[in-house]
């Protein structure tokens, strides 16, 4: 399947135009199933994102209290932390909207019931997801080396094709230590949406979509079963070889 690729002006229009999508899909995915599912991302596209769902006037069409809402990463860290993934959602979005909290499922702290050990953090949210994992919506941020979800170039996380999410070491971005959705299992979802900004990720995202081994480069292994979606400013996009003109 092809990938799709959205080029906005600035990061803060490809931020308020992922949102209105975002809004219009899960009212869709609502409108057809009941309910949605939704898998979120940290970093700082993700999370401005999320602001944008926030202030949306059209953010109220969206029946909050019928999201599951997942995490596709997480850094393993104390619960409230403010470099968690979670924390910076919770703060943008989650907060702010009437989810139910029983249907908000974040991956363990650090601190939490599982102990300070990210593997048994990563086999609960297995465990957890393991039924689950045809997700309506998986955002998906996009590093300067090509990682996305914690999955980095040559992790041994990029050769996991059994356990759904992992526990990650060493990662070469702090914090190290993270626990990761594997990209076999984002395959599983129904749209991914990735989504970077800024010249410096301009040669990850000219080498994802022209092919790129997902061992090197993780985020070309990112793709949804039915749709994959690149959402991309016009920095990003800079060595996006032009199409061929018709
Ligand atoms: O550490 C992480 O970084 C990536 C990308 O972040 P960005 O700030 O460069 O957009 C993000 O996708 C991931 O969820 C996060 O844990």
């Amino acid at each position: 399947m092809s990938h799709q690729v959205v080029v906005h002006r600035s990061p803060e229009l490809l931020a308020a135009a992922t949102a209105a999508r975002l809004i219009t899909r899960l009212v869709d995915v609502q409108s057809a199933c009941g309910s949605a599912s939704l898998v979120l991302t940290g970093g700082r596209t993700g999370i401005a994102v999320l602001e944008q769902v926030r202030a949306s006037a059209a953010c109220g069409a969206v029946d909050w209290s019928a999201v599951d809402v997942f995490w596709g990463d997480e850094r393993f860290l104390p619960a409230g932390d403010p470099e968690r993934n979670e924390t910076q959602a919770r703060a943008a979005l989650l907060d702010h909207v009437p989810v139910d909290p029983a249907r908000v499922h974040p991956m363990a702290p650090s601190d939490g019931d599982l102990g300070d050990d990210p593997d048994a953090a990563a086999a609960a949210y297995a465990s957890l997801v393991a039924d689950r994992l045809a997700f309506d919506i998986l955002l998906l941020g996009v590093g300067e080396e090509g990682h996305t979800l914690s999955v980095f170039p040559t992790s041994p996380a990029v050769y996991e094709t059994e356990r759904p999410v992992v526990a990650v070491r060493d990662c070469p971005k702090p914090p190290p230590t993270r626990v990761s959705l594997t990209l076999a299992a984002a395959r599983e979802a129904t749209e991914v949406w990735l989504m970077t900004t800024g010249a410096n990720k301009a040669e990850a995202v000219a080498m994802a979509l022209s092919g790129a081994d997902e061992v090197q480069l993780p985020a070309a292994g990112a793709r949804g079963r039915e749709r994959t979606l690149w959402l991309v400013d016009t920095a990003a996009a800079a060595k996006v070889p032009a199409p061929p003109a018709a």
